[in-house]
C-alpha cells in the first residue's frame, strides 16, 4: 500500500502543534516519537521525526514527500521547495538586532560589522539586496548572547515576543522576513502520492477553517431580527428557528475569530440574549 511520507520536527517548537493538526485531521499515529518513523492507523501516511534543519534536504532528495516546517527554514535552506498551506502556528519573524546603546539609523550602519546568526543565507541575501557587506559569524544557538560576550556587533535571529532580545539588552532594527509553519512539498513527490496529499490538504483546510471560526447561537425578539441578521456575517445566511415562546427566535451562525468580540458587542446592543458560543470541529466549505 502506498503511503505519503511526512516529516515532522522530532522535538522542539513545531512538534506538538504539528502532531495536533494531524490528530485534528482524524489521523491516529501509532508509535511514540522515540521512534524515527511511525505509521498512521487510519490514513495512508507515515511520519518521519527529523531535525528541523535537516528537513529541506530530505524533501529535496525525495526521502519524504511532505513536511511541516517553518517558512524561515525554507528561506534559509530550501528556496527551491514549494509550499502549499500556511498552518497558522509558530508565527515569528527573522530580524536583525543590535545592542540598545548602538546608534542605528539604517541597515547601512551594519557595513563592515560582525553579525552572529544561525541563518547565514537569509542575512547574506538581505544585506546584499541593501548593498551592505558584513562579516557573518555562524552559530547554532543562543545567538542573542553574542554581542554581550564580544563575539559580534549585531545578530540576526528569530523573534516572537521580543523577550529574548530584551533580556540580552538588544533592540530589533530590521525585519527580514515573517514566518509561520507551512506544509512543504518535495519536488520529487509521485503522482500517486499527490492524490493522497490532496486528501490530506482537504482535511487540513477544514481544520484550519474550523479553528478560525466559532458557532454562535442566540435568542432574539422577532422585532429585532432584521437588525441582528444584518450584523451577522455567516457562511451563507443565518438559520432562524422559532422559540417555544411566541415572538422570539433562535438564530444560529458562524463568526470569524478575528471579529468575534466586536460582533458579539453589536449583537447584544441590538437586543440579542442568551448568546452561546461553541467551538467548531471541522468546517467544509
Ligand atoms: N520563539 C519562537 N516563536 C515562534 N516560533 C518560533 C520561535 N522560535 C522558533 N520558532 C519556529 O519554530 C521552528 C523550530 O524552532 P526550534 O527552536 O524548535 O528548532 P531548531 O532548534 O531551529 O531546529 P532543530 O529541530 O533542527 O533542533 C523555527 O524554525 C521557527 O519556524
Ligand atoms: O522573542 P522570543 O519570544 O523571546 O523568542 C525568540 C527566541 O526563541 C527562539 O529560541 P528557542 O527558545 O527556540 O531556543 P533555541 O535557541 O534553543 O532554539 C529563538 O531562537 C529566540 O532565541
Ligand atoms: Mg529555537
Amino acid at each position: 500500500m502506498t503511503r505519503i511520507r511526512i516529516a515532522v520536527q522530532k522535538s522542539g517548537r513545531l512538534n506538538e502543534d504539528s502532531l495536533k493538526i494531524l490528530k485534528d485531521c482524524g489521523i491516529s499515529i501509532d508509535n511514540g516519537k522515540d521512534q524515527l518513523k511511525a505509521t498512521a492507523r487510519n490514513f495512508p501516511l507515515e511520519v518521519f521525526y527529523l531535525r528541523n534543519g535537516d528537513i529541506p534536504q530530505y524533501l529535496r532528495d525525495g526521502v519524504v514527500d511532505i513536511a511541516i516546517i517553518g517558512e524561515n527554514v525554507l528561506v534559509e535552506k530550501g528556496s527551491d521547495i514549494d509550499t502549499k498551506e500556511k498552518l497558522n502556528f509558530s508565527k515569528c519573524r527573522v530580524c536583525l538586532a543590535v545592542p540598545k546603546g548602538m546608534k542605528y539609523n539604517s541597515v547601512k550602519d551594519l557595513e563592515g560589522k560582525r553579525i552572529a546568526t544561525s541563518y547565514p543565507n537569509t542575512v547574506k541575501g538581505y544585506l546584499e539586496s541593501k548593498g551592505v557587506s558584513a562579516d557573518l559569524h555562524i552559530i547554532n544557538g543562543s545567538v542573542e548572547i553574542a554581542p554581550n560576550i564580544g563575539l559580534a556587533d549585531g545578530i540576526c535571529d528569530i523573534v516572537s515576543s521580543g523577550s529574548t532580545l530584551f533580556k540580552n539588552n538588544l533592540k530589533e532594527v530590521e525585519v527580514i522576513l515573517k514566518s509561520e509553519a507551512v506544509l512543504a512539498i518535495s519536488p520529487q513527490i509521485s503522482e500517486e502520492r499527490i492524490e493522497i496529499l490532496e486528501k490530506l490538504r482537504f482535511r487540513i483546510k477544514s481544520v484550519l477553517q474550523a479553528r478560525q471560526n466559532k458557532y454562535v447561537l442566540l435568542n432574539a425578539p422577532n422585532n429585532k431580527l432584521d437588525e441582528i441578521i444584518s450584523i451577522l456575517p455567516g457562511m451563507r445566511s443565518p438559520t432562524v428557528l422559532p422559540l417555544a415562546e411566541e415572538g422570539w427566535s433562535s438564530v444560529h451562525t458562524v463568526i470569524n475569530r478575528d471579529t468575534f468580540w466586536e460582533v458579539i458587542d453589536e449583537l447584544k446592543q441590538a437586543g440579542a440574549e442568551g448568546i452561546l458560543v461553541c467551538p467548531i470541529e471541522k468546517m467544509v466549505l
